[in-house]
């Protein structure tokens, strides 16, 4: 299997361009104040238009206002919203768009009690954080505790990074691995290298796993 790529934290149009020539899946854009990767609606729209065709703009929030989704959404063109806060079923479901719902790792839930109550999620971010705390932070959580026998498409993230990534893949084979501060020169700026070492690594990893012609 082709294990999908998000970038996450993208800041300006020279990152997502070098993003995608290094052959990611999807981009994040994080519209929360505090992160050091915070971005205003206008600079993510720039973002959003270097990003070339099939490479997926995912729109990051926490707890925010559901005004200002809905204000990000009718600026910037957003294929995939991810919340990482507490926000309930309901609230995810009302914008109308695909979303991937953050599961944290350190919350007091099981991840597949977490994951039960979210029903319409296209898919789930499995991150080290802890109930309303913030990613982004370049810590992992154990990767012995990745849930199997589910059948919805989870997405590894938490402190990846290009010498612990191929492992974490081979562990735990998720859908899709997500990195943000892994792949920096310092907060909110990408490392073109670093990047295309994160998915030459998950790259070689996926060959390992594709059965070849007898
Ligand atoms: O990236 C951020 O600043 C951020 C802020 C608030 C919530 C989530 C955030 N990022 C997400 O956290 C994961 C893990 O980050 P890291 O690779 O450990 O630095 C990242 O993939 C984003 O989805």
């Amino acid at each position: 299997m082709r294990t999908r790529i998000k970038i996450c934290g993208i800041t300006c149009a020279e990152d997502a361009r070098a993003a995608a020539q290094a052959g990611c899946d999807a981009i994040g854009l994080v519209f929360y104040d505090r992160s050091p990767r915070a971005i205003d609606a206008a600079r993510a729209l720039t973002v959003a238009r270097a990003v070339p065709p099939f490479v997926t703009r995912v729109g990051l929030f926490m707890d925010a206002d559901a005004e200002q989704v809905r204000q990000v959404m009718a600026h910037v063109p957003l294929d995939v919203l991810q919340f990482h806060g507490s926000e309930p079923p309901d609230y995810c479901e009302s914008f109308g768009c695909t979303y991937l719902k953050a599961v944290p790792m350190a919350g007091p839930e099981t991840p597949d009690a977490f994951m039960g109550r979210y029903v319409g999620a296209q898919g789930f971010l499995l991150d080290s954080h802890g109930a309303g705390q913030a990613g982004g932070t370049g810590q992992a959580f154990d990767w012995g505790r990745w849930p199997t026998g589910i059948q919805r498409s989870l997405v590894l993230a938490g402190g990846l990074h290009p010498d612990n990534v191929a492992e974490a893949v081979r562990q735990t084979r998720p859908w899709a691995v997500d990195v943000s501060s892994g792949v920096e020169s310092s907060p909110g700026v990408k490392d073109a290298r670093r990047m295309i070492r994160f998915i030459s690594e998950v790259r070689r990893v996926d060959r390992e796993q594709t059965p070849t012609d007898a």
